[in-house]
């Protein structure tokens, strides 16, 4: 079995302010396709401030009420997911990190046995950050930092980021039409990563800076990582089931 983490971000899951159940089970189905090729795959998942926000339009500016609308929204997102996964017999599982986990050898342990049995049972492990007991200054805040670590230390081999942009471009596809797609990057030049952070969407927090944070991290663990469009799973299923590289930034060091 080969062990890969998707990664699907809050933008892809919400539409018109609304959880995306369509895009929702279009993820479900290619991960119980992508079970049946040999993979074991844990589900990094956003979405719990917006589907928060469907029930209680809290001020999201305010760290106390964004945690708020993640605990009211996280068993939504949850109860969602478990009655996708059920209809292809498959059972889902929530793990929620936080980043200081990542600094303690012991909790990873901890976590990387709960995971390791939650895979060997043929379970879904669905992660996402604890928000409500993030502090401030030890936060992930968006997905792609902490998907990179559930990679690195659950010992996934890839990344998969799912994304609103169909792969990374040599400058803002959505700013600039001649916007040229990389194909496969080696390494990333340090004024990439530290370039302002763009997301496109009110719920997304991350923008392409840390989809390359993260792409560097993993580069220099000997990972990959593969980010293509969670709109549109074509260029992700013909990576992941036939081997086909047609969309898609492939980083591989
Ligand atoms: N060079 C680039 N290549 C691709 N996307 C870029 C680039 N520069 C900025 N972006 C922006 O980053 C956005 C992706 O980040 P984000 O909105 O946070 O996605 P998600 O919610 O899927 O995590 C794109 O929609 C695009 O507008
Ligand atoms: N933990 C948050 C994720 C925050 C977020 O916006 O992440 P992302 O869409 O990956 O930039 C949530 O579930 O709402």
């Amino acid at each position: 079995m080969k062990r890969i983490v998707i990664k699907v971000g809050s933008h892809v899951l919400t539409e018109n302010g609304a959880i995306a159940k369509p895009r929702m089970l279009a993820l479900v189905q290619l991960i119980a396709e992508l079970k049946t090729h040999h993979y074991d795959v844990i589900l990094v998942s956003s979405g719990a401030v917006s589907a928060g926000y469907t029930q209680l339009p809290l001020d999201r500016s305010q760290v106390a009420n964004k945690q708020a609308l993640a605990a009211i929204g996280q068993p939504l997102l949850l109860k969602m997911y478990q009655e996708k996964f059920a209809r292809f017999n498959l059972l889902c599982s929530q793990v929620l990190l936080s980043a200081d986990v990542f600094g303690e050898p012991e909790h990873i342990a901890h976590a990387k046995n709960a995971i390791d049995t939650l895979l060997k049972n043929n379970v879904v492990p669905i992660i996402n950050e604890n928000d409500t007991v993030s502090i401030e200054e030890l936060v992930f805040g968006d997905n792609d930092r902490l998907s990179a670590h559930v990679a690195h230390y659950f010992d996934a081999s890839l990344l998969v980021i799912l994304s609103d942009i169909d792969a990374f471009y040599d400058k803002d596809p959505n700013k600039y039409d001649d916007a040229k797609r990389r194909v496969v990057v080696n390494r990333l030049a340090e004024d990439e990563l530290n370039a302002e952070h763009t997301p496109n969407n009110e719920f997304a927090t991350g923008g392409i800076v840390t989809k390359l944070q993260s792409a560097d991290f993993l580069m220099k663990q000997g990972r990959e990582m593969f980010l293509a469009s969670g709109f549109d799973l074509g260029d992700v299923k013909a990576f992941l089931v036939d081997g086909e590289h047609k969309g898609g930034t492939l980083f591989k060091a």
